[in-house]
């Protein structure tokens, strides 16, 4: 498994339309080495549809798969986790998935939150927002002085989050983030290609740095 790299978010509001297939497909093409499928619809069929056709095109790419909030899909699947302070227990969670499992947690600004996820079972701790975000404007602001502490204390790897561009990214490289998590930054685009260009273009920048 990749240990740096770009870490694409779908947005169900933001993908839609069709988008939701060619745009991860772009995502991965341009190398996104992680993919969370994140839908808040509620819709268990759906979720479960395009979960799966996520599954498979991130087999045929290489790519890790995880879910966002929801253990039972992720187990059903057999595929990673990402859970928030509001989502369900890592400790059941890595119980239930298995010691290999990529499991993340939301630690919003908070080394005690990273220390305790880490105990929980979580393989990677996510921090953020780390600037304004379109997707999640209410979420607790961090600074990449956190990320240096967190850089210092925690040798799991460290997922950067918050309306992240490829503009405002290097800060954050540069104190520590191994992965960084986009949502609108990748997918707000025009099209599947400027998608695959941002997705590259970011994989370079995390790899330059
Ligand atoms: C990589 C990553 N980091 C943080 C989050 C946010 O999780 P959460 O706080 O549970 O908010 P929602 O995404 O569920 O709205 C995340 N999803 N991924
Ligand atoms: C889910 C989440 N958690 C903290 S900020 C955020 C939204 C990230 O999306 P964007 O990259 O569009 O700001
Ligand atoms: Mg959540």
């Amino acid at each position: 498994m990749s240990e740096r790299g770009l870490y694409a978010i779908t947005d169900s509001a933001l993908l839609t339309d069709g988008k939701l297939l060619p745009y991860v497909e772009a995502a991965l093409i341009g190398g996104a080495r992680w993919l969370q499928y994140r839908d808040k619809s509620g819709d268990a069929d759906k979720r479960l549809a395009e979960a799966s056709q996520l599954a498979e095109l991130c087999r045929a790419h290489d790519c890790q798969l995880l879910i966002n909030d929801d253990l039972a899909l992720a187990d059903q699947l057999g595929v990673g986790l990402h859970l928030g302070q509001e989502d369900g227990s890592l400790s059941e969670a890595r119980q239930q998935l298995g010691p290999q499992a990529l499991i993340g947690g939301t630690c919003h600004a908070s080394l005690q939150l990273a220390e305790r996820a880490l105990i929980d079972g979580a393989s990677y701790i996510a921090f953020g927002r780390f600037f304004n975000s379109m997707t999640k404007p209410g979420a607790p602001a961090a600074t990449p002085a956190l990320l240096r502490e967190a850089r210092q204390r925690f040798s799991v790897p460290i997922v950067a989050i918050g309306g992240i561009t490829l503009d405002n990214a290097s800060p954050l490289l540069d104190a520590g983030a191994d992965y960084l998590a986009v949502i609108n930054g990748l997918f707000g685009a025009p099209d599947a290609e400027t998608v695959q260009q941002r997705a590259r273009q970011f994989s370079q920048l995390i790899h330059a740095s």
